[in-house]
């Protein structure tokens, strides 16, 4: 997408990220689309309203976390925000990322339950034997990914390779300050009845200050699990109900039973479309108890 002033340099499956058209970098645009992934494709049609939401939401959490973070206030010294995109845009100040994934997990599920199964671990975290897929864990772990070249899976490494990767000081602060921020939001998602399984954030080095700074998205269901905590709690359900991602469940089961998995997935009707904008609609009040920023139309 074209955007005036900005320049288009990398694009994930749901967010595209711009620097500024006349060469300054000292910011950088992060564009959330409405484009939703799952099974590792992005999917047709995009949910109108999904990237206003979780932008909305990353905010709202950015907001009440006591950490620095890339967000630029003083708007006046930065390129402008472009209007068509202003909703679901996220102004940061440039960053020396870390190539860290700093993943916290509460919940064993995903790639931390595979790997578990393999090896009884979890980047080296030994576990105790007998835990089944989204089992609660007593304290949450903390489960770096290096970094892969854009585009490519992350690996699964240790604590110890990532005092490697950035050094003893910093590897030790992404990892207390993403346990300690995980704890925090698990704790104020409970009080909503959802349960935060797990999530990623991602952390930079101000290159004017040297200061830590919390960066990405923070806590949206594009970078978190969340969970329904009555439905997890209700052990008589099957598990895919259980651990039934907010957002996306109604577009995996629809996937499930009209796709074989085999090529690119079908398009989405309007229904599982309008279904799934609810569904990020019903966690966004949940955990803030206000109205997201955008209603699509009603089909
Ligand atoms: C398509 C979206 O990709 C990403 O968000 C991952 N990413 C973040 C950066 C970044 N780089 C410097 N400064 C920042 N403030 C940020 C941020 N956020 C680069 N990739």
């Amino acid at each position: 997408m074209q955007l005036a002033g900005w320049r288009h340099i990398y694009s994930g499956k749901v967010r595209d990220l711009y620097t500024p058209a006349d060469g300054s970098d000292a910011h950088l645009l992060v564009v959330a689309s409405n484009r939703v992934s799952a099974f590792d494709h992005v999917l047709e049609p995009p949910i109108p309203g999904k990237g206003a939401l979780l932008t909305a939401l990353s905010n709202w959490w950015f907001a009440r976390i006591d950490l620095p973070n890339h967000l630029v206030d003083d708007r006046a010294a930065a390129p402008e925000v472009p209007a068509e995109v202003a909703d679901r845009a996220m102004l940061t100040r440039r960053l020396e990322m870390h190539p860290i994934e700093c993943v916290v997990r509460g919940a064993l599920t995903g790639s931390g339950y595979a790997e578990y199964e393999r090896t009884g671990a979890v980047c080296g975290i030994e576990l105790p034997a007998g835990l089944r897929d989204g089992d609660l864990l007593d304290t949450p772990i903390y489960t770096p990914a290096y970094k892969a070249p854009l585009g490519e899976h992350d690996e699964n490494i240790t604590f110890a390779r990532s005092v490697e990767l950035v050094g003893e000081d910093v590897a030790t602060a992404l990892r207390d300050a993403s346990l300690r921020l995980f704890t925090a939001a698990r704790d104020l998602a409970a009080t909503r009845g959802v349960v935060l399984a797990d999530t990623k954030f991602e952390f930079g080095r101000d290159p004017l200050t040297g200061e830590l700074v919390l960066a990405d998205e923070v806590l949206t269901s594009d970078s978190s699990r969340y969970w329904d905590a009555s439905a997890y709690h209700d052990t008589a359900l099957p598990r895919q109900d259980r651990l039934a991602s907010f957002d996306k469940q109604i577009v995996r089961n629809w996937l499930s039973e009209h796709w074989d998995r085999t090529g690119e997935p079908p398009a989405l009707p309007e229904r599982i479309v309008a279904q799934t904008y609810e569904r990020y609609r019903e966690l966004y009040v949940r955990l803030t108890g206000g109205e997201p920023p955008y209603a699509p139309v009603a089909v």
